[in-house]
């Protein structure tokens, strides 16, 4: 064992406890950093809040009025729109890519469960 709590034998830092072992003023540059990306993080997770709220509205609605959950033709549109938008803000167009058909293929998952009387996910409010 170290003297130090954050290494192990092999001078190693520990995961969880990397930014122990750096020296004062890369630490507090890089705790300025990753509080603007956890100020980030939490944006994201508010706008997928947001767009999820959108898409169960979708979803309901397609489910009263027999429209299937997925929309292909719609899909390859905004995957265009993305990829364009991606290369002008110098973001790796396949990650914007690869982004949206994650999200998508979700949505469409809480739109086959609300197609069959569900909730959009087991514990969404008011649900299971
Ligand atoms: C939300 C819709 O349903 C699905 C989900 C989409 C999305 O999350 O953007 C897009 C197309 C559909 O496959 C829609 O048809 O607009």
């Amino acid at each position: 064992m170290t003297d130090s709590a954050a290494e192990n034998d092999n001078d190693v830092p520990v995961a969880g406890d990397a930014v122990a072992s750096v020296d004062g003023e890369v630490r507090e540059k890089l705790i300025r950093m990753r509080s603007s990306i956890d100020n980030i993080d939490a944006a994201l997770v508010h706008m997928l809040a947001e767009r999820f709220k959108c898409t169960q509205a979708v979803g309901r609605l397609k489910a009263e009025n027999h429209v299937p959950p997925a929309d292909p033709g719609r899909e390859v549109k905004q995957v265009a729109r993305l990829r364009e938008l991606a290369e002008e803000s110098h973001l790796d167009p396949e990650f914007a890519e690869k982004f949206l058909n994650f999200i998508v293929a979700e949505v469409i998952h809480h739109h086959e469960r609300i197609g069959r009387g569900g909730e959009p996910w087991p514990s969404a409010p008011g649900g299971d």
